[in-house]
């Protein structure tokens, strides 16, 4: 069987991993940085992480976990990013997977070349040297929230603010905004997360943003949200499910705008959700100031869209991440408003041998479906299971596309955005399919070199 070419050891990279290797697929895989865990090792070398000290997921661990190594029984419902680092060397070792990662090793460029397969340049960070390999699939796993999103134009006034401006991926302790009059922009989960710490440090935290956003605990009645969100409410139609949500976040925590947030004009699973526990009770402390968006900067001075202004010293960006794949010429991905068009989000239509590994944005989270999506792929190497023509596969990401603007926000946050529980159904039933092209193999259409 031809060799495949993981790129990236984090979560999803290391999911595959474990996928080829229990399947007797051969493999190589290159990871920038010195350790596995991508995101969610806290300094991490490979200069992709964006974790903060304080970081604890937000989705709970048994959502987490992959289907094939449970967590300790002894970690939180919520673990901290040195858990889930743990738990990733944990994985690797027990399926001994380390010898076949390749560490402080860059991919700088996957080409598909016709009839040979997919030429892979790799640099070593020690010694800088390069060298090719041919292989004949690549599986992209290198992430999607690491390289910053900066407003597209900049604010006005900004290259002449006087403060400092950051983006969230470089944030990671409150430290250096102590006793200093802080904009966190956003309202996403880094800018609740990190609004919320340096509220404890600084002069004046304020919290600005674009549109509203329901904000959902991480518990609720006592069990952990997305408990409920992936339990019996997620079989219903989606508008039962953002009814039935709404309703419960009524209850619990009554309006937003009581806490001085806008009311959100979408509904709950309109956008990716935004989850903190704090948030709410250091805007009823008076400890973070809400702001409309910012209209312009002026000197050492923030003029919001309602017409006031403060005197700001630092603001952090917390606007989200663009999708990229610097390794892998333009046209093969085109993220066109940052989004990727890929059968099942997973196969490149036009691009034979080319997959990509959790490049996804979950209402769960990403480990389970990288590694159910690792299945699928490994069926298509092995020979398990066949794709359908690319024009179906084209039909298929464009149909999602549609179902994507339909139901959510328009935001380039929301350009990978699954439900687990369905997804996970989505990939069962497609790679039934793919075992039935095979047995029908009438017609069938598989992947030249
Ligand atoms: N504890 C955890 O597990 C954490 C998980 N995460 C995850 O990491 C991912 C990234 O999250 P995050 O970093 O918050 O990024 P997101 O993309 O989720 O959020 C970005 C926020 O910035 C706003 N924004 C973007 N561009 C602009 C602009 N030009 N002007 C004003 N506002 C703007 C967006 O508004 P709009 O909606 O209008 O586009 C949105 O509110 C998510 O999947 C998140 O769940 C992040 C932090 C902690």
């Amino acid at each position: 069987m031809e060799r495949v070419c993981v790129i990236g050891a984090g979560s999803s990279g290391i999911a595959a991993c474990q996928v080829l290797a229990a399947r007797g697929i051969p493999y190589d895989c290159y990871e920038t940085g010195s350790e596995v865990g991508g995101n969610w090792r806290y300094l991490n070398d490979n200069g992709m992480s964006s974790a903060y000290r304080s970081l604890h997921i937000n989705t709970s661990r048994q959502i987490m976990e992959y289907a094939c190594f449970p967590m300790a029984d002894d970690y939180p419902v919520y673990p901290s990013h040195f858990q889930i680092a743990r738990y990733f060397d944990a994985f690797v070792d027990h399926f001994g997977l380390r010898a076949s990662i390749t560490f402080r090793t860059e991919v700088t460029r996957a080409a598909h070349i016709p009839g040979e397969g997919w030429q892979v340049t790799v640099r070593r960070l020690d010694t800088g040297a390069s060298h090719e390999r041919t292989y004949g699939a690549v599986l992209v796993a290198t992430g999607h929230h690491w390289k910053p999103r900066m407003p597209r134009p900049p604010l006005p006034g900004a290259g002449r603010f006087t403060g400092r401006q950051t983006h969230s991926h470089h944030y990671r302790t409150p430290d250096p905004f102590a006793d200093r009059r802080v904009l966190v922009l956003g309202i996403g989960n880094s800018a609740c997360d990190i609004a919320v710490e340096t509220s404890r440090v600084s002069r004046r935290t304020f919290l600005a943003m674009r549109r509203g956003a329901h904000i959902l605990p991480k518990y609720l009645f006592g069990v952990p949200t997305d408990h409920l969100t992936n339990s019996a409410l997620a079989r219903a139609p989606l508008a039962v499910q953002d009814r039935g949500l709404q309703l419960l976040l009524r209850l619990s925590r009554g309006s937003l705008s009581g806490y001085g947030l806008p009311t959100p004009r979408h509904r709950v699973l309109g956008a990716h959700p935004t989850i903190s526990d704090d948030l709410l009770s250091r805007l009823g402390h008076g400890d973070i100031a809400v702001k409309p968006n910012p209209e312009r900067l002026e000197h050492d001075r923030v003029v919001f869209a309602d017409g006031t202004s403060e005197v700001i010293d630092d603001i952090i960006y917390c606007t989200g991440y663009d999708i990229s794949f610097p390794f892998l010429r333009g046209e093969l991905t085109d993220p066109t408003d940052n989004a990727v068009s890929l059968y099942h989000r997973v196969v490149s239509p036009d691009h034979p041998g080319l997959y990509f590994i959790g490049l996804v944005q979950p209402l769960g989270a990403i480990m389970p479906l990288a590694e159910a999506q690792s299945h699928w792929v490994a069926d298509l190497l092995d020979g398990r299971g066949i794709l359908p023509e690319p024009a179906e596969m084209r039909r298929e990401a464009q149909a999602y596309r549609e179902a994507l603007a339909r139901r959510y926000v328009a935001s380039r946050r929301h350009t990978i955005q699954v439900d687990a529980r369905s997804y996970l159904k989505e990939l069962r039933d497609e790679r039934r399919q793919a075992a039935a092209r095979v047995r029908r193999p009438a017609g069938r259409w598989s992947h030249p070199r």
